[in-house]
């Protein structure tokens, strides 16, 4: 398994979930942007419902900062805001609008269930939780689409229509943000949970989050292919 610089914490809860990280990052929907081969209206489907979802997942990493409790957790958690709201939104806004559905019109898209789930999920567990147990359930769609990126910036076809879209999560930008939440996130659990961490009595419950969050992402995935 190919492993990207994000980090031994992020690494050791993904190979704890071998079978869901399989399902998420190797998904139908993944392959057919590599190939091309994904419908049009599945895509259209997938972004503008991913377009609310990252309105909520600006929120969720907003609480990061509520949460922290260093300058550098604070940081990187304003950082990742800041590329969400003024970065990753922008492919969502600009690709919408070259088929005519405007912001205000995104903005006040109607959830589907398995996105309302997702981002309430992750909401709810960093509400509850403390920094950590919020940074796990928000690393899968992190890394997730970090690998997702890369490997299909590698094998895609070159004609797909879906190119766009790698690029804007294997480009530098996208990268350098995600190898600096892995460092973030190493560094948080070590100071929590010292270097052992696997043998904290809360891995177990972090493990258990990360999972659930992996397996609301091929949920996702799954609404966006039902949008055809
Ligand atoms: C369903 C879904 N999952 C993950 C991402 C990717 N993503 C969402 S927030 C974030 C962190 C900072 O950019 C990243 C990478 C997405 N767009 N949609």
């Amino acid at each position: 398994m190919s492993t990207p610089g994000y980090g031994q914490v992020f690494a050791a809860l993904r190979d704890g979930c071998p079978e869901q990280w399989q399902a998420y990052t190797r998904h139908a929907f993944v392959e057919g942007l590599g190939d091309g081969s994904l419908p049009r209206a599945s895509f259209m489907h997938y972004l503008i419902q991913d377009y609310v979802f990252l309105v909520h997942f600006s929120r969720a990493w907003s609480l990061g900062v509520i949460k922290a409790e260093t300058r550098e957790e604070m940081q990187v958690c304003a950082a990742t805001v800041n590329a969400l709201i003024n970065h990753e939104m922008a492919l969502h806004v600009r690709t919408c609008a070259g088929l005519g559905i405007d912001e205000a019109a995104l903005f006040a898209t109607k959830e589907e269930v398995a996105n309302l789930a997702y981002t309430r999920y992750v909401m709810d567990a960093g509400l509850q939780g403390d920094f950590i147990d919020l940074i796990a359930v928000l690393a899968p769609c992190c890394f997730g689409y970090g690998e997702i990126g890369l490997r299909l910036a590698g094998v895609a076809v070159a004609d797909t229509p879906y190119a766009d879209w790698i690029v804007t999560y294997a480009g530098d930008e996208y990268q350098d943000v995600m190898a600096s939440v892995g460092e973030m996130f190493d560094a948080a659990v070590f100071r929590r949970l010292g270097p052992e961490f696997r043998t904290s009595p809360r891995w177990q419950r972090l493990q258990g989050r990360f999972t659930t969050a992996t397996e609301l992402e091929v949920g996702f995935w799954d609404m966006g292919l039902d949008g055809r």
